[in-house]
């Protein structure tokens, strides 16, 4: 039998397109508009709420996968917004995905890769959802379908943004009293850098010992405020810069000169920009995103960019919310090291629960599931009720 199947692969390079029987139906999409808990502000927009843009893949077997795709502010951070992917997956995706090979996600992907030059942050949804499918299809989490989870539990680093230092001081306290987090993103960039640095002195002098204090200043300072900004954000006791400037050559000549360690994050948008950082040293830890890397084994070669040149690994966020928080936690899973932990908080920034069985965090960790997928179910009234306007369907 063996024999037979080595024969038929080798005589039909081609036949892979079909190797497993199983072929995508349908692709539905859906916009989920969530309430945040507070406005949450950064230097390029302030979010009052998030919109989640979920794709549903069914496949001929009658399994399905979800994925998800979100941005930050709608267009302020990037190329795509949740409408667009939705019009990028309805109308040029799912064409291409109806009819083919379900258990061939890699294949797949590069065939939708082949005909969708950009659009990282859609990919990054679809191939979740494929991968959801064949995780369900295969009893095992995504985390083993991506080559074996090395942890089952992730730290998980909270971010400071209401805009008030006070309120975030509260905020923090409320956060280590409940042992939910004890690692803490500042978002700075929108007012003067003397206020900002002051802010972060202060959080870090009522917080202390117990807890760690970083920024991110999403490129909104220029190489000169950065210089300046690094040293006064040292001496306030930060221990990381995220991504002060904009853009690579900017970040390779602050890095090392100031003892705080400089993370890229925006600059990194798939392992050909990591590796151009990775070769000139650019940064002392990059920031992973499965959006921003156009999906999860992209994501996970980026890591390994990463990880061959010594840099750093934290496990990113774009504020998705269930789906995509632990489609990133099954990757985050499978790192070598892990060594600045994450910020897969996403979930606990929305107002509205949309799971069957909540995520578990605790103890300052958040539970990688286990059940096979992503490992999650969907609660799925929940979901209808904040739909904005119900699932788009393309099928065969
Ligand atoms: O890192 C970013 O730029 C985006 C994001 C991650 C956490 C957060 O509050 O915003
Ligand atoms: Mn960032």
């Amino acid at each position: 039998m063996i024999h037979a199947m080595n024969h038929i692969i080798a005589s039909h390079p081609q036949s892979s397109q079909s190797a497993t029987g199983i072929r995508v139906e349908r692709v539905e999409t859906l916009l989920v508009d969530l309430p945040t808990i507070r406005p949450h502000k950064l230097s390029v927009a302030v979010m009052n709420g998030q919109t989640l843009m979920l794709v549903k893949v069914t496949c001929s077997d009658g399994i399905t996968g979800i994925g998800e795709g979100t941005t930050i502010g709608g267009l302020a951070y990037g190329g795509e917004s949740p409408e667009s992917m939705k019009l990028a997956i309805d109308t040029y995706f799912a064409p291409l995905m109806i009819g083919q090979d379900a258990g061939r996600v890699q294949a797949l992907m590069a065939r939708i890769g082949k005909m969708v030059k950009d659009n990282r942050f859609a990919k990054s949804a679809v191939e979740t959802a494929l991968l959801d499918a064949q995780g369900k299809r295969t009893g095992l989490p995504i985390s083993e379908l991506l080559g074996g989870r090395r942890r089952d539990r992730l730290p998980v680093a909270w971010t400071l943004a209401s805009g008030d230092t006070a309120r975030d001081i509260a905020e923090a306290g409320k956060m280590l009293d409940l042992r939910r987090h004890r690692i803490f993103k500042l978002k700075i960039g929108a007012k003067d850098l003397r206020t900002d640095i002051a802010h972060v002195a202060e959080i870090k002098r009522a917080l202390g010992d117990r807890a760690a204090v970083r920024v991110d200043v999403n490129m909104a300072w220029n190489e000169v405020e950065a210089a300046w900004g690094m040293a006064a954000l040292a001496d306030a006791g930060c221990e990381l810069v995220e991504q002060p400037v904009a853009t690579a050559p900017g970040l390779s000549r602050l890095v090392r000169r100031f003892p705080t360690a400089l993370m890229a994050d925006e600059s990194i948008t798939g392992p050909e920009s990591a590796f151009e950082i990775a070769r000139v040293h650019g940064a002392d830890v990059f920031a992973i995103k499965i959006e921003q890397n156009g999906g999860l084994f992209n994501a996970q070669r980026t890591a390994a960019i990463a990880d061959a040149a010594g840099i750093g690994l934290y496990g990113g966020t774009m504020l998705e919310g269930a789906p995509g928080t632990v489609a990133s936690a099954h990757l985050f899973a499978t790192f070598p090291r892990l060594d600045w932990g994450t910020e897969l908080f996403g979930p606990l920034l929305l107002t509205e629960e949309i799971l069957q069985e909540p995520l578990d965090y605790s103890d300052f960790e958040l539970t990688v599931p286990n059940a096979p997928g992503l490992g999650i179910a969907l609660d799925e009234d929940r979901v209808a009720f904040f739909a904005r306007d119900g699932f788009a369907r393309k099928s065969r």
